[in-house]
């Protein structure tokens, strides 16, 4: 996250960090008990090793009470996410076992009817990702409120050029946005999971180029379906 500030620890209860030995590599968020959402890219660069998930967290490193890192029994990539562009880009990991749910454990709801969230409103996104150019890794969750910015602004040619599909949407990124390690946390607007970091062209902090978001409420059948067809 760059431009934001640390977060008020565990008032995003719903957060995961995706790991892979013990290395924070992307956010997500748990929808269910037993599933979190995240971003399909998140799995390019893993060579088809599983993530580890840990829930309850607000430092990576510090002993927290309800921390817990939890081993993943699938990971789901959408049928239609692949490494040329950015449709799709969602992700079901199935965790071996329930979440324990508790005051720094919860799930978050997320958007089920498929309408636009009006341009400008201020919606926030959290992530364990870097927070300067330079690549500075946090140690504690980061949040920042961005304004959501029109599809068709979004889609001048000057900026995402076209390629902003309804399924995806974008916030102003001058100065504030997300960066590496944020994708596969949630954009919430008013409470509710609108949408799904996406690295999309991965610049970070440039005006030219908004975050670029998959929202979830075209998906919401998808998910629904992916959670009730393997056996739990
Ligand atoms: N703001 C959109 C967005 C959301 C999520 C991830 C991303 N970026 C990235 N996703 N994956 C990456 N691998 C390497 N470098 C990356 N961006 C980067 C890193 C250092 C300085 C800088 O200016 C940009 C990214 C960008």
């Amino acid at each position: 996250i760059l431009g934001g500030h640390v977060a008020e620890p565990h008032l995003r209860p719903h957060m995961a960090s995706l790991q892979l030995d013990g290395e924070h590599v992307c956010g997500g968020f748990l929808i269910a008990e037993q599933w979190v959402l995240s971003a399909a890219h998140c799995t390019e660069e893993t060579d088809g090793k599983l993530f580890q998930v840990l829930l309850g967290a607000h430092s990576l490193t510090e002993p927290e009470p309800h921390k817990r890192l939890y081993r993943v029994r699938a990971q789901i990539p959408h049928p239609g996410s692949n490494i040329h562009n950015n449709k799709d880009d969602l992700l079901l990991l199935q965790l071996e076992e329930k979440a324990e749910l508790n005051e720094h454990v919860q799930v978050l709801r997320f958007q089920r009817e498929d309408r636009d969230v009006a341009a400008d409103t201020v919606c926030e996104v959290a992530g364990w990702g870097t927070v300067s150019h330079s690549g500075r890794r946090p140690d504690k969750l980061y949040q920042v409120e961005r304004p959501v910015l029109s599809r068709d602004d979004c889609n001048h040619r000057t900026r995402h050029d076209h390629t902003i599909t309804r399924n995806m949407m974008c916030t102003d990124s001058r100065k504030k946005d997300t960066c590496k390690g944020d994708s596969g946390g949630p954009l919430v607007c008013n409470g509710v999971a609108e949408a799904v970091v996406t690295a999309g062209s991965r610049v970070c902090g440039n005006y030219k180029k908004p975050g670029i978001y998959t929202r979830i409420a075209p998906y919401a059948a998808w998910i629904d379906g992916v959670m009730a067809s393997v056996a739990g």
